[in-house]
């Protein structure tokens, strides 16, 4: 499997709206603290709107509901995946990315068979509170060197001037947040970073449902 360079990470299904049809190929839906209809309501949306756009949709968290909505993707992190039932995960024919932020963490997501690994925070982010100090470039080169040629996604901190070094250090998929949703101009950042990752662009979609 191959995973889209550009990795996208929403928090509704608005976004989803407004920047997938901008050419956005690989998406998370990552909702906290909202009510389970309030994020099934999201995830049926999103779901809809990927399909229409040949985008890889991928829900975060919320595995049973991605079950019960027939999505075919999703991203647990460790906390997640220790209370997941994987095999229902399996069963229903997920694909699952997993979290990693150091070595336990790595030989856990391995166990489980994912389909990508995630290494973060690769750059400082303040999106969230984390207890790890900034993976930086060597640790990305590292974990490529170990999971070989599982995709492997850069999560934390990245912004344009920092893809090319995540990719040159292994990452196959570069995820962001912050540096799109809070742009200025989220339509025009999102169209700069499917330029800066359309030479690494799968010729054929991976990610398409
Ligand atoms: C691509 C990707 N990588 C890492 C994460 C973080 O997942 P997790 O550790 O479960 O934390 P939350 O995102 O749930 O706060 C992610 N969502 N996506
Ligand atoms: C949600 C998330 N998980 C991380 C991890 O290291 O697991 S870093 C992160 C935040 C990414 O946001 P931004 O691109 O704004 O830094
Ligand atoms: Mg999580």
């Amino acid at each position: 499997m191959r995973l889209d360079p550009f990795y996208l990470i929403v928090d509704s299904a608005d976004w989803i709206a407004w920047l997938v049809p901008l050419g956005v190929k690989l998406v998370q839906l990552r909702i906290k603290d909202r009510t389970s209809s309030e994020i099934r309501a999201e995830i049926q949306r999103a779901k809809a709107i990927c399909a229409t756009h040949r985008c890889q949709l991928i829900i975060n968290d919320h595995w049973q509901l991605a079950i019960e909505e027939g999505c075919d993707f999703i991203h647990l992190g460790q906390e997640d995946l220790a209370v997941a039932d994987l095999s229902a995960i399996r069963k229903a024919g997920l694909k699952l990315g997993l979290s990693t932020h150091d070595e336990a963490e790595l030989a856990t997501a391995l166990a489980a068979s994912p389909d990508y690994i995630a290494l973060g925070p690769v750059y400082p982010t303040i999106l969230k509170k984390m207890p790890w100090t900034p993976q930086g470039l060597d640790r990305l080169r590292e974990w490529k060197d170990r999971i070989g040629p599982l995709p492997l996604v850069a999560i934390g901190g990245l912004n344009l001037d920092r893809i090319a070094g995540v990719f040159a250090n292994g990452a196959d998929s570069a995820a962001v947040v912050t540096d799109i949703t809070l742009n200025a101009d989220p339509e025009t950042r999102t169209l700069e970073w499917i330029a800066a990752t359309k030479a690494r662009t799968p010729r054929t979609a991976n990610a398409a449902p």
